[in-house]
């Protein structure tokens, strides 16, 4: 996770007083897309001639240079300097390669044979380098002084496992078995079915997971149970077959939150299925909610051929009361809500679920919960005519807060939560509010509103977009439910603004954009640079297209065009 933050546009240089902030993520680094891997003169790879591009099928000695694009290693053919994108590589590794796949001016390749292990690997290094000049097409430039006072510390990330709240497993009728794994390592069952996370680059075939590193204990208690009991043939059930689409379980969809007294992890269990046959997954929710911390059982139903794990409608199939803790240093802005159900199993008995809110702040300092507010989820989240949808935001938040600190102690923290508070904690930071409440800002790609909410209280007024109509509702109801009255959010496309965009808000004083991946389009930059507000800040989780958006920041977007109208002269010459 990267934050930048940005005083100003149009500039030619980066000014000291502007600062570049990564987060250091566990999670595999998207860096640099292989189509901008380096082809500078100095390396022989553009000027290679064909016959030093390696076949499809040699085997090749290689050298990671660094992270790419979804985790690939950048490599170079150690002979020719000829760019190889290889999985599981790492910096600073010299090892043998197969090579896959030709792209053009580069290839793919797989990770054979150690030769050499790689020394540490840097993630400020990797990050630096997405925005270095000869690497892609962006202008901070290596040359200037001032890029290395911009550039800040890496702030460590020091739990490397059991850190994810959210995992989501894929019921498969194929096993996939990794070339070097052993047989008999493996759960091999005579069914061929598995349950667990995809083969990379694979849709239709899954390496069966029985425990899984990255997610709580808990959550593995429950993929254990799962895992026990969903192939015995008395139960009917089937994996979702994405070729024929028969089949009914799609996927399994693990969150974890905390409870607000104990601090121990709570669950939601959610079964992705392709019909809605609560029957048929009777055993299984027993089997689940009998685990302590599991405090919801879901049913998403996507009916779709498609296997993403989204459905149509959602069904509690068991939930139990729910609480969500406030911001360590906030503890007057709960962002969610609370669900109290009695497990209900139709739909028409959906309708009547509760949802409520405790204000923890003033029980906190007072020793007792101040106030409980209850309202018919019907009101605002679903009519009675329309079944209930997308409940687990109401159960759990997007982003999760632990609440330990203030002398509680630690222990078991989640280091979600824990990465998220420290984020947001920087961007209010990094935001730079003057403490008059004078400020307006705009917080794009808002989500559910979680940035903007936290800064509400110290500004005018906060402005947020949000594709996803669910999200904005979601929005909403948090700025009422924490009493928030000086935050608009609005549902719109960022990528498709009109001319017309801005006129709905005054100028803002702060922009905060944290997109996904792909970044901003090139519509939103150009309306920031217009815009010319004194401040942004940009939270990105691709350094790639984070460096390309600040590029475009702080230089302009003059010379793309150029370039672009010079490759279409280029074109046209040819022909
Ligand atoms: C990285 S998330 C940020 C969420 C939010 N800021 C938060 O902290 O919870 C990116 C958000 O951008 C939204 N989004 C993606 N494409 C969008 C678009 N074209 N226009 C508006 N919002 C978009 C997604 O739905 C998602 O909520």
């Amino acid at each position: 996770m990267a934050i930048a933050l940005f005083h100003s546009f149009g500039l030619r240089r980066l000014h000291s007083r502007q600062h570049l902030f990564i987060r250091a993520s566990s999670s595999a680094a998207a860096i640099e897309n292989p189509e901008n891997a380096p082809q500078s003169p100095t390396t022989a790879a553009a000027a290679a001639p064909p016959s030093f591009f390696p076949k499809r099928g040699q085997t090749v000695e290689l050298v990671c240079e660094s992270l790419a694009f979804k985790g690939k290693g950048l490599c170079r053919v150690a002979e020719t300097g000829f760019v190889v994108m290889c999985d599981r590589a790492l910096p600073g590794e010299r090892f043998l390669g197969r090579v896959t796949r030709r792209k053009g001016s580069y290839a793919e390749g797989t990770w054979d044979l150690i030769l050499k292990h790689g020394s540490d690997f840097f993630l400020k290094d990797v990050v630096v380098r997405a925005y270095r000049r000869d690497l892609v097409q962006v202008r901070f430039s290596n040359d200037d002084p001032e890029f290395a006072t911009v550039m800040k510390s890496i702030v460590p990330c020091d739990i490397h496992f059991h850190y994810r709240n959210k995992m989501e497993f894929s019921f498969c009728t194929k096993k996939w078995l990794p070339r070097d794994s052993v047989v008999g390592v493996q759960d091999l069952d005579e069914t061929g079915y598995a349950l667990g996370l995809h083969a990379p680059g694979f849709f239709d075939k899954v390496l069966h997971i029985g425990s899984c590193l990255l997610q709580n204990e808990a959550a593995n208690r429950v993929l254990a149970v799962v895992q026990d009991c969903w192939r015995d043939p008395q139960l009917g059930l089937s994996p979702y077959d994405v070729h024929s689409h028969a089949g009914f379980l799609k996927h399994l969809m693990l969150r974890t939150g905390r409870d607000i007294e104990t601090g121990l992890p709570e669950l939601m269990v959610n079964f992705v299925t392709s019909s809605y046959e609560p029957k048929l997954l009777k055993h299984l929710v027993e089997k689940v909610s009998a685990i302590p911390e599991v405090v919801s059982v879901i049913n998403n139903v996507n009916s779709s051929v498609g296997n993403t794990s989204v459905g149509e409608v959602e069904y509690i199939l068991y939930a139990r009361l729910v609480l969500t803790p406030p911001l360590r240093w906030r503890r007057d802005l709960h962002l969610m809500v609370i669900q109290m159900v009695q497990p209900p199993f139709t739909r028409k008995e959906v309708q009547s679920i509760i949802i409520g809110s405790i204000d923890l702040s003033a029980g906190r300092n007072s020793g007792t919960r101040s106030s409980i507010q209850i309202r018919e989820i019907g009101d605002s989240v679903s009519s009675p005519h329309r079944p209930l949808r997308r409940v687990e935001r109401y159960v759990y938040p997007q982003v999760e807060f632990n609440d330990e600190g203030e002398g509680e102690g630690g222990g078991g923290v989640e280091t979600q939560g824990v990465e998220a508070e420290v984020l947001y904690k920087l961007i209010e930071d990094f935001s730079g509010l003057k403490g008059d409440g004078s400020e307006i800002i705009l917080d794009l790609f808002c989500g559910t509103g979680t940035i903007g909410l936290t800064l509400a209280r110290r500004v005018k007024h906060v402005y947020g977009y949000e594709v996803v109509p669910q999200a904005i509702s979601d929005a909403c109801r948090n700025a009422e439910l924490n009493g928030i009255h000086n935050a608009t959010f609005i549902q719109g496309d960022l990528n498709k603004i009109g001319d017309d965009f801005g006129n709905n808000f005054p100028k803002p004083d702060i922009v905060i954009s944290d997109p996904n991946r792909p970044g901003m389009h090139t519509k939103l930059i150009k309306f920031l640079l217009k815009l010319r507000s004194p401040r942004i800040v940009y939270v990105s989780c691709n350094p790639a297209t984070c460096a390309r958006d600040l590029d475009y920041l702080c230089h302009g977007m003059g010379w793309v065009e150029e370039n672009a109208r010079d490759a279409k002269n280029e074109g046209e010459n040819e022909q």
